[in-house]
């Protein structure tokens, strides 16, 4: 299949200038982005629009759209302990599957490409990934509290073996929950694991104050030779930045999530001057309580110019949501290049919150809504475009999802 987008502004990448050029997609690459004349399969007038690269997520738990508002106003530990826990105790693969599917259609009509899943039931994340489109670093989150893991190292090197590289689209790492759930014996573990197989691992990282194990001992584990995404890290020292300034880990920023369980302000800033690879995550629905890159980018931002204006800038907010993100992931978007998957989105910039157009770039930050996206590309196929999920039936989707959302209340009740 070859498409022809033409007559849009152009924004290749974060560093990037905005030029007008058309850009020309076969089998799912960019083959050409210029000023040029071509055959196409599919044309696309996209006059008054914007394409930019579409952007990663890069901590999420996709199926948590299922328990989005139920939990409301209360602190991490009752959030997760009393409230989150003893619901997820019940849900099924299929009901996974569905709370996924909300997620990714919520995702791309938000603009985002790819995401970074740390969940259960996972071939049900797998499942939802392949039949939307989406691309998707998926991992088992994995937890040894009781002395045992009961299996769930095990499940995740079998979703490895089965899942890894499916459709390019879908790609399988480790996602050890957190040092409070994982005993650092348990952790070596996993990361030996991912390491000899060269996948990925996340794991949550200093989310509250009452988190108090030390990162030198945990980094003495097989960890510090993975490539990690460390979600959240709002309450580290000084000595615990220098630790994570290294070429293979990544921080996932999640503002809102960290300010709505009250767990405070990540210091961006500061990791950002250490050269702390930083991209940005929304967390899952239950905590945030949206999926939208927009808003985190913007309020990552506000929240670090509250103490100094000269952070985060446009450009480094732009490139955490891109850039970084697909770095972090390994999923290969961020960018608009020749050779690149063309995972990308188109903007309607025909709105007054678009003028003047001189000064684009900040709004893309400060000014824009995430509703503007008017399409959303993902390896060449169109997964939103104005108003449409061309890959899925959008309302037997939401039928299902409120049926399983009824059969939660009625075993509550
Ligand atoms: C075992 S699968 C992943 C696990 O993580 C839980 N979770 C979601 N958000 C957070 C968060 O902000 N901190 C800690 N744990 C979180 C989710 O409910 C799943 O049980
Ligand atoms: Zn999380």
């Amino acid at each position: 299949m070859k498409i022809l987008l033409k007559n849009a502004l152009i924004l290749k990448n974060a560093f990037s200038d905005f030029v007008k050029e058309n850009i020309f997609i076969e089998n799912g690459k960019i083959v050409e982005i210029g000023k040029f004349q071509r055959q196409a399969d599919k044309v696309y007038d996209l006059s008054g629009k914007l394409i930019m690269p579409g952007f990663v997520n890069a901590h999420t738990h996709a199926a948590m759209t299922l328990m989005r508002g139920v939990a409301e106003d209360v602190s991490l530990e009752e959030w997760l302990f009393k409230k989150i826990f003893p619901i997820e105790d019940k849900l099924t693969p299929e009901d996974v599957y569905i709370g996924t599917m909300i997620a990714q259609m919520e995702m791309a009509r938000k603009g985002v490409v790819a995401y970074v899943d740390m969940y259960f039931h996972c071939e049900a994340v797998v499942q939802a990934a392949i039949d939307f489109g989406m691309k998707a670093l998926i991992t088992r989150g994995l937890t040894d509290q009781s002395g045992s893991d009961n299996g769930r190292l095990r499940q995740n090197i079998e979703y490895f073996e089965k899942f890894n590289g499916k459709d390019g689209l879908v790609f399988i790492g480790f996602g050890p929950h957190a040092p409070y759930s994982c005993s650092l014996d348990y952790l070596d573990r996993v990361a030996t694991v991912a390491n000899e197989l060269g996948a990925p691992v996340t794991i949550h990282l200093y989310e509250s104050e009452k988190e108090t194990y030390s990162l030198k001992e945990i980094l003495k584990t097989k960890l510090s030779e993975c490539r990690v995404i460390f979600a959240h890290c709002v309450h580290l020292k000084e000595s615990d930045i220098e630790l994570l300034a290294k070429e293979s880990f990544f921080v996932a920023h999640s503002p809102t999530s960290n300010l709505k369980l009250a767990n405070g302000i990540a210091p961006v800033s500061k990791m950002l001057e250490k050269n702390i690879q930083v991209c940005l995550g929304t967390d899952g629905a239950a905590s945030n309580n949206t999926l939208d890159i927009w808003h985190e980018m913007r309020l990552a931002s506000l929240l670090q110019k509250a103490r100094d204006p000269v952070k985060i800038c446009t450009t480094e907010a732009l490139s955490m949501a891109t850039l970084t993100g697909a770095k972090a992931s390994g999923l290969t978007s961020g960018s608009l290049d020749t050779g690149y998957d063309a995972d990308l989105i188109v903007l309607d910039i025909e709105k007054p919150w678009y003028l003047p157009l001189e000064q684009l770039k900040s709004h893309l930050i400060h000014s824009a809504n995430s509703l503007d996206v008017y399409a959303t590309m993902i390896k060449g196929r169109w997964v939103y475009f104005n108003g449409v999920f061309p890959t899925v039936d959008e309302s037997e989707i939401k039928n299902r999802f409120e049926g399983v959302v009824q059969r939660l209340i009625d075993i509550e009740n």
